[in-house]
């Protein structure tokens, strides 16, 4: 980099747009949607793609809801041609779709892109030509009039070869390529001579594209050029103002949306912003931002991840895992305060009433993907993601400070291991750290083992046929139930602060899970010991001989459980 970057780059002249509206309007409805993932987006590929890719992508755009599907550049290639020739013979668009075809303003190609449309009921034939001042010099070598001429000839050229066809509705998109960076009276001159020269009026409208061809400057300034040009073009309502943004500044889907408040009507772009360079606007995000505002985009995306999964078949290329809506981790969160907020904000959630959950801008559910990675453990995890996740996958629901306690295991696990913990993973933690001996855990050394207990019938009184420190023995308690007796039969100076009992599963599955908090006499502190079995006195014998084992046998340590990450 260079010190003083004002020498090699200039910083784009802002437009005079004094009484400038947009900044005041809101978007109320969404746009006329063209994909162009089959024509700007083909152009961008390592390998374009061949007929079969490009009508796997086809059907999925017309699946989605797209009614303007620009389907490539006929002239240009083979396949191209062989695509749009097989879409019209085979009759594969359906009634309410209409197909667009690129053409540079070139004799050769628009005779060739008019023909290749032969039979279409219906056709939008994109016409473009670049028009802003390095273009003109460097690539056409034309001074304004030239360019005014090139457009009228063009125009002219595709009305007469259209007009000899008239078994096809054709509409004319006329693209002033580079519209961002072309000084608005030349962007002006050049739309408004295709205009006149395709005859734009009632039943006959244009589509005029404003292309930010490259990004130039920030989307405030798009949506100033839109306004500036959408005041002038005439006749406006036989217009349809349409924009093209790429997103070079990675601003492409903010110019888009101001340009929708400066009066854009329709909006050109791909999927997840495949495109040329940066890509071009992401339609997906377009569209999702507008359907968390509350306005149905009329695009269908309620099963996202089959979108994704098309679209990177078709192109190659591989959506990255924080992309808007469609990420593999947008939907998760490893942050203690995060989850913490979620799952508060789960617990509190009305499912009839509007979406308010922290950190999650749309429910997952509506896009086709589960909760299941919504919270992920690592380092940087605290209780209430912990909590979240055992509750979720294992019905686990602790009390607060028996989170904080956990969590501080969890600590423990994730900083030694320096990885996620995944929910089975978790879970056996939760075993080793709590559950008593006779679960998955009889192999790890207990202080004490319970081998069998018995309840006397009137719940009074308790036998345990138990191990301690190595030796067999059988004891005897009396209480008001199965904790007090068990509490008397161990024979510790236990004091028990607090007990839970909840189901776990459901039918035949299900399990009583019991907690139980307590310390030792004349100890400070406490904490917890849990039970989990089919049998509700059982699960409490086996909280307090666990919260026993917790208090007076040494801490053990995390079993070796591989801290993969969840599928
Ligand atoms: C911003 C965009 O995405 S625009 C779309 C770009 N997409 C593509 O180009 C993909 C398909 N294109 C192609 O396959 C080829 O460019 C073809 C077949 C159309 C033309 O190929 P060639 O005839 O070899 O021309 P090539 O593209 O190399 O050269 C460009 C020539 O076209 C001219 N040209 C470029 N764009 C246009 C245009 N829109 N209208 C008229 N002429 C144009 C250039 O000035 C140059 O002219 P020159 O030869 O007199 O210097
Ligand atoms: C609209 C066309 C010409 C285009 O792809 C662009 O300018 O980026």
């Amino acid at each position: 980099m260079i010190a003083q970057p004002a020498r090699k780059y200039q910083a784009f002249a802002p437009v005079e747009l004094h009484d400038r509206t947009w900044p005041s309007q809101s978007l109320t409805h969404a746009p006329v949607w063209l994909s162009t993932d089959l024509r700007d987006g083909n152009q961008a590929l390592f390998e374009p793609m061949n007929v079969e890719r490009k009508l796997q992508l086809f059907q999925e755009l017309v699946r989605i809801g797209f009614k303007e599907i620009e389907v490539g550049f006929p002239a240009a290639s083979q396949t191209d041609h062989d695509f749009v020739r097989r879409l019209i013979d085979e009759d594969l668009v359906p009634d309410d779709v209409t197909l667009m075809v690129m053409t540079q303003s070139r004799a050769d190609l628009i005779e060739r892109t008019v023909d290749a449309m032969r039979g279409a009921p219906r056709a939008i034939v994109h016409l473009y030509n670049a028009t802003a001042r390095v273009w003109r010099r460097v690539v056409f070598g034309m001074n304004v009039t030239q360019v005014m001429a090139l457009v009228q000839d063009h125009v002219s050229l595709l009305k007469r070869l259209t007009d000899a066809r008239p078994e096809t509705r054709w509409t004319l998109q006329y693209s002033p390529e580079t519209f961002s960076a072309t000084e608005l009276e030349v962007s002006l001159r050049a739309c408004q001579t295709a205009i006149a020269t395709w005859g734009a009026g009632p039943g006959r409208e244009v589509i005029i594209n404003l292309p930010s061809t490259v990004e130039n400057a920030t989307p405030n300034v798009f949506a100033d050029q839109i306004e500036w040009m959408h005041r002038r073009l005439s006749p406006r309502e036989h217009i349809v103002l349409s924009v093209h943004p790429h997103n070079d500044r990675g601003t492409g889907v903010a110019a888009a949306e101001l340009a929708m408040l400066a009066g854009a009507q329709r909006v050109e772009g791909c999927l997840f912003g495949n495109g040329e360079r940066c890509g071009n606007l992401d339609l997906v995000t377009v569209a999702l931002n507008l359907y968390t505002q509350g306005i149905h985009p009329g695009l269908d995306f309620s099963d996202i991840n089959g979108v994704a999964r098309v679209a990177e078949a078709c192109t190659g290329l591989p959506i990255h895992p924080r992309h808007p809506y469609a990420g593999d981790l947008v939907f998760t969160s490893f942050s203690g305060s995060h989850q913490d907020a979620i799952k508060k904000g789960f617990a509190a959630h009305d499912p009839e009433g509007l979406w308010q959950i922290p950190y999650l801008p749309i429910d997952p559910a509506d896009l086709g993907r589960t909760y299941d990675s919504v919270i992920r453990v690592n380092s940087q995890s605290g209780k209430g993601g912990i909590a979240f996740l055992l509750e979720r996958e294992r019905g686990v629901v602790m009390p607060r400070r028996m989170q904080v306690e956990f969590s501080a295991a969890v600590q423990r696990h994730t900083d030694a291991s320096e990885t996620e913990m995944s929910g089975p993973a978790l879970w056996a933690l939760f075993q080793t750290t709590y559950l008593d001996p006779g679960t998955a855990l009889s192999a790890v050394a207990q202080a004490i083992t319970c081998h069998a207990h018995r309840l006397s019938e009137d719940g009074q009184g308790i036998e345990l046929d138990v191990t301690i420190e190595g030796v067999r023995q059988t004891l005897q308690g009396q209480g008001n139930g199965p904790i007090a007796a068990t509490v008397d039969a161990l024979g510790l100076p236990l004091e028990v602060h607090g007990y839970e009992e909840r189901a776990t599963g459901a039918g035949a599955q299900a399990q009583a899970l019991a907690i139980v908090e307590a310390g030792l006499a004349g100890t400070p502190g406490a904490t917890f010991g849990v039970g989990l079995d089919s049998n509700i006195v059982t699960a409490s014998v086996r909280a307090v001989l666990s919260v026993a084992n917790r208090l007076v046998a040494p801490p053990r340590t995390a079993p070796a459980v591989a801290a993969t990450a969840e599928g």
